[in-house]
């Protein structure tokens, strides 16, 4: 190969002056132990089984000595990653594309859920690495639209994944379209032994390369746990101490996902979710959102949970429980990465404490009980905060509008009990005695009147006239109550008279609108 002879060294590894240029721009200085291990038995040939923990840099692991060897002179494609997310196969596409920039190597994500005419296209026109799903895949395959008969290298990024029960058939069936006389790579941060064993059927005298067989989890995250019937109050409690974290929330079901962003977005947090039935469009706004800080939480089924790399991710939080140890391992993953530190948080409730125990034992971590931040806690977090923002607003300078409110007040009190009050005022809102015979927050509602919160989840259809009637009826509350009734945005709220409050959220728990099951609940105080 021409290149071979302009070299240089990343840590005691020769590549080429190409990659080692790509790599640098990507601020790799050192390789990570599974990158020392790995890329010369890649690079050499071998099979490799390689293990290491979440965010220690796997892809680069296969991809620097992938990239080094293919041939970017022939449009054939001489790669297949599979990855078990379309997220994921986008990511590894993109690092990938990084690493062979100067080698002028072509990469193809290859998902489901994208036009498949545009993918043909790029197929026809060549490229040397493809990056993909398995169905996708598959239907490509079916469909005569991709050549496999050129693919030296195979790698199964999260082996132990997509060898699992749900993908197994599908890469047995694309394992048909690639050459025997390949070699094959699976890299995961959990190898579980029956999937080991089943690996090797798959591969030729394969090295195990494994970094963290004792220490599964990353030792730069904190874990925690969290016991608490009210999950939804505790998340708040947490999100609202950690004014500025970046999170990932998991949830068990897609419906799960749907209602908790619902609650935190009627809450005030910038939330948007991420599952398997959202469209294609939408998965990508909302990780692009996430990716570039436009969104905090990010609010998440298992989909996510698996590779994705995304900075400066500070929580994790398993709002319910992971099913397996290896979820736990994945999910928490998304944090801690590339030698960060992070914070793991898992909400159980109290029969859920031996779920608990058996991930702990299986990583062979301890995950340290947790004390939730009381109200009192929450407020003196808020009130360092707000000391940062108004410095800020002294020294942009603009209030002198405000300049003779003071100055009407100043002769009858204290400059330091004005400032003091209107800090409070700020934080705590404006609040009347005796307006407090419920137990409901004071939610910013007109007076006499309280703020309850509906949680439609993805029931859009309904129209704020269903749920004016539903409430009215169900509640039986004719006639009075339609006029009370406040619709707002996105139709979230609604305002009801403080009296009949508990009576609406009794009806309405028993009730659906055109077969959606309502949540109601009294909206809570920001
Ligand atoms: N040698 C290196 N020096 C600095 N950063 C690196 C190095 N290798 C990889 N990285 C960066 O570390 C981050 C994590 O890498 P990567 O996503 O490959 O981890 P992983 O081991 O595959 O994790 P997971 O198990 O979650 O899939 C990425 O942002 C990557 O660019
Ligand atoms: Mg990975």
């Amino acid at each position: 190969m021409k290149h071979s002879n302009e070299a240089g060294f990343f840590g005691g590894i020769q590549l080429s002056k190409k990659i080692l240029a790509a790599i640098t721009e990507m601020g790799f200085e050192e390789p990570s132990p599974i990158q020392t291990q790995t890329i010369p038995l890649v690079a050499a040939g071998r099979d490799v089984l390689g293990q290491a923990q979440t965010g220690t840099g796997k892809t680069a692991a296969f991809g620097i000595p992938i990239m080094e060897k293919l041939n970017p002179d022939s449009r054939q494609v001489q790669a297949l990653v599979l990855t078990p997310t379309r997220e994921l196969a986008n990511q590894v596409a993109e690092e990938l594309a990084k690493i062979g920039k100067f080698r002028r190597i072509k990469t193809l994500p290859v998902y489901g859920g994208q036009p498949i005419d545009r993918q043909i296209r790029a197929l026809k026109f060549g490229v040397q690495v493809v990056i993909g799903t398995p169905g996708r895949l598959l239907d490509h395959i079916r469909r005569g639209t991709i050549k496999l008969g050129h693919v030296q290298t195979l790698v199964l990024d999260e082996a132990d994944e997509m060898l699992d029960m749900g993908f197994i058939d599908d890469i047995e069936d694309i394992l048909k379209a690639v050459p025997g006389e390949r070699q094959t790579l699976l890299f995961s941060a959990t190898m579980p032994l029956q999937i080991k064993s089943l690996a090797n059927r798959y591969m030729q005298d394969p090295v195990e390369v494994s970094v963290s067989r004792e220490n599964i989890t990353v030792p730069l995250i904190d874990q925690f746990y969290y016991e608490t019937r009210d999950r939804l109050d505790g998340l708040c409690r947490v999100l609202e101490t950690e004014s500025n974290a970046r999170a990932i929330v998991f949830c068990r079901t897609k419906k799960g996902v749907d209602e908790l962003t619902a609650s935190l977005q009627a809450r005030g947090f910038m939330a948007d979710g991420l599952h398997g039935d959202l469209t294609q469009s939408q998965r990508d706004r909302v990780m692009k959102k996430f990716r570039d800080n436009h969104l905090e939480i990010l609010v998440a089924t298992d989909v996510a949970a698996r590779g994705l790399d995304i900075e400066h991710v500070t929580h994790v939080i398993n709002f319910d429980i992971p099913q397996d140890p290896e979820s736990y391992v994945h999910r928490i993953g998304r944090t801690g990465r590339a030698g960060r530190k992070g914070v793991a948080i898992t909400f159980i409730e109290p029969r859920e404490f031996r779920q608990l125990k058996l991930i702990e034992k299986s990583t062979k971590t301890r995950i340290i009980r947790g004390q939730l931040p009381s109200s009192a806690d929450i407020l003196d977090r808020q009130r360092e905060a707000l000391k940062g923002r108004l410095v800020y607003v002294m020294e942009q300078g603009d209030y002198t509008a405000y300049h003779d409110v003071v100055a009407d007040l100043a002769p009858d009190y204290d400059g330091l009990d004005i400032a003091a009050a209107a800090l409070k005022l700020l934080l705590e809102g404006f609040r009347e005695k005796n307006d407090d015979k419920t137990h409901f927050a004071d939610t910013g509602a007109k007076k006499g009147m309280v703020r309850l919160f509906i949680n439609i989840g993805r029931a859009q259809k309904i129209r704020p006239e269903d749920i004016v009637r539903t409430f009215a009826e169900e509640a039986d509350l004719t006639g009075n109550l339609i006029g009370a009734i406040d619709i707002y945005d996105k139709f979230s709220f609604v305002e009801v008279p403080a009296d009949v409050a508990e009576r609406v959220i009794a009806a309405m728990h028993k009730n659906t609108i055109k077969g959606y099951k309502i949540n109601v609940e009294p909206a809570k105080a920001r």
